[in-house]
């Protein structure tokens, strides 16, 4: 069978994804040339940001001075980006319903997002089920200490897959893993998924206390308990959570370096220093870029809150 990707999303992140994947399709036989990434259209200078990348083979807004491999293909219409495509690869959540009976037999998915999804019995659920659950398809996820701009400037990183289904997981290695992009696959789909989730809250706190001053003793401090915070959350809610997973990229070293080098952590700081917002400092100081740990924050603590655990 020929495996055919399409991107969903094409922020920060999807544009550095759609250079390693788009680079990666052309390495391997049994994969359509083409990549086709949904493109949120909107007008930069002018243009329309689709025609822009299609030309230019750049996202001049969300990842400027980064070439795309010109078999990526940015299209506005979301149905036409998942013509045809057996691997699909979110960054954004909330388009699952518009496709719904629309993607072809066999699909597995993939998301990339770093969130929850506030709803559910117990008031959480994970991004990936509700794709999962959309679709009818597998959906395995992959989360790591990867920003994005280095990640596109070819800087070493490793990334963490985690899976249900192994030969799933091991056809989007395929297209994700390079020699400066190290994946390595774990049989935690909640786990992995938790981590990318609660890392942005503990980025939100380390931000706080660098506005604070407190200093680098106190940052480790939150750096560790935020973790050990993580552990006993996803274990709460989930059966299965292994405690290796937390010793992957997706765990510790994603904590590490949400905490020095993120939006979030950047964006906290902010938040103490000017006393403006988080949603007005994001429009303010991200150009269309989403925040993604304050809303998470909030989320998990509602869900907390719920349960009476608030406190813990
Ligand atoms: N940026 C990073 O370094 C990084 C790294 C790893 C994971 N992630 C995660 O990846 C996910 C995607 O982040 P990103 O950095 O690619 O995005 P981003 O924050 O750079 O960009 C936001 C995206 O949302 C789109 N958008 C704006 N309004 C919209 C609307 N109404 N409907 C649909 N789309 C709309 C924009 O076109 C843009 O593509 C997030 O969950 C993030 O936490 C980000
Ligand atoms: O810039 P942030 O805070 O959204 O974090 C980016 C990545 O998730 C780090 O792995």
């Amino acid at each position: 069978m020929v495996e055919k990707v399409a991107l969903i999303g094409s922020g920060n992140w999807g544009s550095a994804i759609a250079k390693i994947v788009g680079r990666n399709v052309l390495q391997h036989p049994n994969f359509d040339l083409e990549v086709r990434m949904w493109v949120f259209e909107e007008i930069v200078q002018g243009q329309r940001l689709t025609d822009i990348i299609n030309t230019t083979h750049e996202n001049v807004k969300y990842l400027p001075n980064v070439k795309l491999p010109e078999n990526v293909v940015a299209v506005p219409e979301l149905l036409k980006s998942v013509e045809g495509a057996t691997l699909l690869i979110f960054f954004v959540k909330g388009v699952c319903e518009q496709l719904r009976h629309k993607i072809v037999r066999g699909a597995r998915a993939i998301s990339l997002i770093k969130g929850v999804d506030a709803g559910g019995q117990s008031g959480l659920n994970l991004i990936s089920d509700v794709i999962k659950e959309s679709l009818q398809i597998d959906v395995s996820v992959l989360m790591g200490a990867n920003i994005a701009s280095e990640v596109a400037q070819e800087k070493f990183c490793e990334s963490t897959i985690g899976y249900t289904d192994l030969a799933n997981a091991e056809i989007f290695r395929l297209i994700f893993n390079t020699h400066y992009f190290r994946i390595n696959i774990v049989q935690d789909v909640a786990g992995v998924e938790l981590c990318g989730a609660l890392k942005n809250v503990v980025a939100i706190a380390a931000g706080l206390i660098d506005g604070l001053k407190y200093g680098e003793n106190t940052k480790a401090a939150i750096i560790r308990i935020g973790l050990m915070e993580m552990k006993k959350f996803a274990k709460t809610f989930y059966e299965g959570i292994r405690d290796e997973t937390f010793f992957e990229s997706c765990g510790i070293a994603d904590v590490i370096t949400t905490c020095f080098g993120g939006r979030n952590r950047r964006i906290a700081e902010a938040r103490v220093l000017t006393g403006k917002s988080f949603e007005v400092l994001e429009a303010e100081l991200l150009n269309g870029q989403k925040l993604q740990g304050s809303l998470t924050s909030k989320e998990i603590h509602d869900i907390l809150a719920g349960r009476g655990i608030a406190s813990e």
